[in-house]
């Protein structure tokens, strides 16, 4: 790598994107990724957490504004190339789900990806996530936390160098979370993590991109800078307030919920 070349340091880059379905749901994004850098994308229901992480995957295509991948301006013809370097976990599994078996789940893009050593592949992701004894089973039957499990093993498993998390931890409960957090902080990889989970993204991240219902990149810093900045966390609907009962009196106050 060449010293101070930001094409190598940042392997993504977003220059004013926009995007719209019928409305414009991403607005004026400038965002700069390193290389193993784990960064939190927070912000309120319809901001734009998952919209943005379909264009990081060359999913969707922005209007205007430009996507550097690795330096590489990223548009239709080379999206298919991004498919092996970056992987995405969509918020629900089931949308990811269509092989009869958790081993043909996982194997599915070893066999795409034209990987000759398949089998000891599977069951070495199977056994790091301790999933080996649904490898026969079928997906659907799971549980929404170890479906999660599944469709991350059947990214991680090809090696992309991103990994792009959507909700990750909804349907996991503490303990599946606790796994999950420290796999993360484990993992050797570029991560973005969209999540409302101020915990796991304190916990995981340095990090945090706050998107604000305007569509627009309200915070982009350090997580502990982020967790003392009241007004964006209010205005990024992080926070909140609501009453609640203590023994004999009941009282509001602003709440984390962490
Ligand atoms: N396929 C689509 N067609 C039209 N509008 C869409 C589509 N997908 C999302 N939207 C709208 O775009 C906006 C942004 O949605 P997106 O799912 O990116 O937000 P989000 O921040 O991930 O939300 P949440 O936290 O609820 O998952 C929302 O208003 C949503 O209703």
């Amino acid at each position: 790598m060449k010293n101070g070349d930001w094409r190598m340091e940042n392997i993504i880059k977003l220059e004013s994107i926009d995007f719209y379905y019928d409305e414009k749901v991403l607005d004026d994004i400038n965002l700069k990724i390193k290389k193993n850098e784990k960064i939190s994308v927070l912000g309120s229901n319809g901001s734009g957490k998952s919209t943005l992480l379909r264009v990081l995957a060359g999913l969707y295509f922005a209007k205007k504004g430009n996507y550097f991948f690795e330096g590489v301006k990223v548009n239709k013809k080379i999206a298919k190339k991004l498919r092996k370097k970056i992987g995405i976990l969509f918020q629900n599994p089931d949308s990811m789900i269509f092989n009869p078996t958790v081993y043909d789940e996982i194997a599915f893009s070893l066999k795409e990806f034209g990987f000759d050593d398949i089998d000891d592949r599977v069951i070495e992701i199977a056994k790091k996530f301790h999933i080996e004894k649904y490898l026969s089973k079928s997906p659907i039957n799971l549980s929404g936390g170890e479906k999660q499990k599944v469709m991350l093993a059947a990214i991680l498993v090809y090696e992309p160098e991103v990994l792009l998390l959507d909700e990750p931890t909804t349907a996991m409960d503490p303990k599946t979370t606790g796994w999950f957090i420290d796999f993360l902080l484990e993992l050797d990889k570029t991560v973005v993590l969209a999540t409302h989970d101020l915990s796991v993204a304190y916990e995981t991240t340095d990090r945090a991109v706050v998107m604000s219902e305007g569509h627009k990149i309200i915070y982009d810093g350090d997580m502990d800078d982020l967790m003392k900045n009241l007004d964006i966390l209010l205005e990024a609907n992080l926070i909140h307030k609501h009453k609640h009962r203590h023994k004999n009196f009941i009282h509001s106050h602003y709440h984390l919920h962490f």
